[in-house]
């Protein structure tokens, strides 16, 4: 078994393939919020966000500073559980569980919908540590080869694997810091998620490094379901396939990434593609 590509079954993943280049709305939803609202003690921080997240596709959220979008991505696998006062209404389903069932385990929960956050945050070890501790700990090997294939594997698909192979026993810390990023990618990889939450993925990253992780994600997404948060609208346009302009908490405007860049409906959306607020 294949326990890299997620969950999902294998045989309908490769004749999915050729779907990179059907129309969102034939994909299957992974993701479903509905009326989901934020609150971070009395303030309210997002009002009824309903999307739907299309399987195999990235879908970026957009829209200036404060506006609620890594909020709502923290929601999605439930970061914001760890913020204290932080509270959550509303409905979310992962393939149709409820992410808010409280008698879904949390932890399992961020297996399948895995993060990879602004700042690359390797764990203090080894490079290979870093990609077989959730394998580990999710109990995902039965040897140490297969650990070893894991590790290799999630390198591989993070387009790591030839930078490092000779030094998978040195601190991952010590990775230049788009190395690191594409670590922190193989990290959350490994423990073959169906879902994977970038927030703001390259904004430590200099140009060189943003394009590679960019490639990488266009490639990922045969594979996995990915939401990205970023703020440059220029990123969105290259790599989503849909996108979700937020402003003051609320989603103003999804669909598209193309048709949200050349054809927007709200002014809100058109005046922040324009340029004119955020
Ligand atoms: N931990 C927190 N406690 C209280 N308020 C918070 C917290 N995190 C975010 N907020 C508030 O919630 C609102 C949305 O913030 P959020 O960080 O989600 O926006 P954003 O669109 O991701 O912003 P940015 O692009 O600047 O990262 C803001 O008003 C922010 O001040």
């Amino acid at each position: 078994m294949d326990m890299i590509a997620g969950r999902g079954n294998m045989a309908e993943q490769n004749t999915d393939k050729a779907a990179k280049v059907d129309t969102l709305s034939d994909r299957r939803v992974r993701v479903s919020t509905r009326d989901v609202c934020v609150f971070y003690g009395e303030k309210q921080a997002l009002y009824d966000v309903s999307i739907d997240v299309p399987d195999r596709a990235v879908t970026s959220f957009i829209g200036p500073s404060g506006c609620g979008k890594s909020t709502f991505l923290r929601c999605i696998n439930r970061m914001n559980d760890t913020i204290e006062g932080a509270r959550v209404t509303g409905k979310i389903d992962l393939d149709g569980d409820d992410v808010y069932d409280p008698s879904l385990d949390v932890v399992e929960l961020r297996s399948r919908i895995g993060m990879v956050f602004q700042k690359p945050n390797p764990f203090p070890k080894s490079v290979y540590e870093n990609i077989a501790y959730g394998p580990k700990i999710h109990g995902l090997a039965n040897s140490k080869s297969d650990l070893d294939e894991i590790v290799v594997s999630s390198l591989r698909k993070a387009g790591l694997f030839e930078e490092v192979k000779d030094r998978l026993h040195e601190p991952g810390t010590g990775l230049s810091g788009g190395q690191q990023q594409r670590l922190c990618i193989a990290r959350a990889i490994a423990v073959g998620p169906e879902v994977i939450l970038m927030d703001e993925p390259c904004s430590a990253l200099d140009p060189i490094a943003t394009a590679v992780i960019e490639e990488l994600i266009d490639e990922l997404r045969e594979n996995f379901t990915i939401v990205i948060v970023t703020h440059s609208m220029q990123q969105a346009a290259r790599v989503s396939q849909k996108t979700a302009f937020f402003h003051l908490g609320k989603l103003i405007e999804e669909g598209p990434t193309e048709q949200i860049f050349t054809n927007p409906v709200h002014k809100q959306t058109q005046d922040y593609i324009m340029g004119r607020i955020g």
